[in-house]
C-alpha cells in the first residue's frame, strides 16, 4: 500500500517581522501541551506580557538566520524550513530505488504547512496510509505529545479515518548516534578536539519530568551512548539545557549559566553540540552559535566551536531512511 511519510517539525514565522512572529508565537504558546500554567492565568500572561512584547524583541534574531544559515550560509527563508525541505528531497531519492511504495512530505506543529492541511492535500492526491515521523529524536509531551494530539484531531473530525501512525522517538537508534558522532569526529578531524564537549538539549520546565515527562532520561541516555561511540571520558563532556522561557525552573544545569562559568575559569576550548535539534534553527543558531559563543568569550573563555545539527548530512538521511524502512516493511 502506499504510504506518505511526514517529517514534522515545529514551525517557525512566516517572516521575520513583529507581527509575524506574534502570529506564530499566538499559536505555539497557547498550546497546552506547551505551557501548563492553567489556562485562564496562563492566557492573561500571553495576551497581556508576552504577545506584547517578546515579538519585537525576538523579530531581529529572526532577521538575523533570514536567509542566513550558519556562517553565512545562503538558505531560503527561516532555517529550519529550509533543512527540513532538504531532509524530505534528500529522503525521498534516497527511498526512491528501493522503496517507490514511499512519499515523503513535511509539515509544522505551528505555522504552515499544518498537518491537518498536509494530511487532506495527501489524501485527495489518494494516500490513506500515513507515517509522521517527528524530528524530535527525544520524546517530550511538548513537542511529540503535541504532534499526537494534532493527530487525534484528525481522528476526531474524519468519519473516513486514515491510517496514521507516529514514529515516539528514536534517541537510542544506532544510526542516529552514528551520525552524531561522525559530525564529531570530522570537526574533530578539522579544528582538533576542545578540551570539553558541551552537549545542549532544549530544555523543558523541571514540573513536566517530575510529572512524568521521560525527555529528560531520553536526554541524557543520548549523551552516554554518544560519549561511549566517541570513546570520551566522562570529564571531557557535560549535558546541559537550554532556551529557559519564564520564571519556573527549568531542566539543569543551564546551557549558559554553564559556559560563563566555565569562561570565567579560563576553559581554552569547547565544543557545543545540540543532539536534540535535528535542522539548525533560530535556537542554534542565533542561540548557540552566536550569543553563547559571544557570552563565554566575554566571561574569558577561549575558543568556542559549534557543531552543525545533522541537517542534510548523507548519514542523517540515511538513519531517518532506516527509521522509516523498520516501520514499514515492505510487502511482500
Ligand atoms: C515556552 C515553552 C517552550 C517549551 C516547553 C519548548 C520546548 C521545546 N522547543 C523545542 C524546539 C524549538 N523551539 C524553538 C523556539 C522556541 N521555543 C520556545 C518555547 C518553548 N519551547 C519559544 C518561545 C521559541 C521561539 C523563539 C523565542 O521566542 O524564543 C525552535 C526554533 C523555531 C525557529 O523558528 O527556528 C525549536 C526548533 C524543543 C525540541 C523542545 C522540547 C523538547
Ligand atoms: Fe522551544
Ligand atoms: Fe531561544
Amino acid at each position: 500500500m502506499p504510504t506518505a511519510v511526514i517529517l514534522m517539525n515545529l514551525g517557525t514565522p512566516e517572516e521575520p517581522t513583529a507581527p509575524a512572529v506574534r502570529q506564530f508565537l499566538r499559536e505555539f504558546l497557547g498550546d497546552p501541551r506547551v505551557v501548563e500554567i492553567p489556562r485562564p492565568l496562563w492566557m492573561a500572561i500571553l495576551h497581556g506580557f508576552v504577545l506584547p512584547f517578546r515579538p519585537k524583541r525576538i523579530a531581529p534574531a529572526y532577521e538575523e538566520i533570514w536567509n542566513r544559515g550558519l556562517d553565512g550560509e545562503p538558505v531560503e527563508g527561516s532555517p529550519i524550513h529550509y533543512y527540513t525541505r532538504r531532509q524530505v528531497e534528500l529522503l525521498q531519492a534516497r527511498l526512491a530505488d528501493n522503496r517507490p511504495d514511499i512519499t515523503v512530505d513535511y509539515a509544522m506543529t505551528y505555522g504552515k504547512p499544518g498537518l491537518d492541511s498536509t494530511v487532506a492535500r495527501l489524501r485527495r492526491e489518494g494516500f490513506d496510509s500515513f507515517l509522521i515521523l517527528p524530528l524530535y529524536p527525544q520524546y517530550s509531551a511538548t513537542t511529540t505529545g503535541a504532534i499526537y494530539d494534532q493527530v487525534a484531531r484528525i481522528y476526531r473530525t474524519n468519519r473516513d479515518i486514515p491510517d496514521i501512525s507516529v514514529v515516539r522517538d528514536y534517541y537510542r537508534h544506532s544510526l542516529y548516534i552514528r551520525a552524531l558522532a561522525n559530525s564529531v569526529r570530522e570537526h574533530w578531524e578539522t579544528h582538533g578536539a576542545a578540551e570539553k564537549l558541551l552537549l545542549s538539549f532544549h530544555g523543558i520546565p523541571k514540573a513536566n519530568v517530575r510529572k512524568g515527562d521521560p525527555y529528560e532520561t531520553q536526554c541524557r541516555e543520548t549523551a552516554r551512548h554518544l560519549a561511549a561511540e566517541l570513546g570520551l571520558p566522562d570529564d571531557r563532556w557535560q549535558v546541559c539545557f537550554q532556551s529557559r522561557f519564564g520564571k519556573a525552573e527549568w531542566l539543569q544545569p543551564y546551557t549558559d549559566k554553564t559556559l560563563e562559568a566555565w569562561g570565567r575559569e579560563g576553559l581554552a576550548s569547547v565544543d557545543v553540540i545540540c543532539p536534540a535539534f535535528a535542522s539548525d534553527c533560530l535556537e542554534t543558531i542565533e542561540e548557540i552559535a552566536e550569543e553563547n559563543r559571544a557570552n563565554f568569550q566575554r566571561a574569558g573563555g577561549g575558543e568556542y566551536r559549534y557543531i552543525p545539527a545533522l541537517n542534510a548530512r548523507p548519514d542523517h538521511i540515511d538513519a531517518l531512511a532506516a527509521i522509516i524502512e523498520e516501520k514499514i516493511p515492505l510487502a511482500c
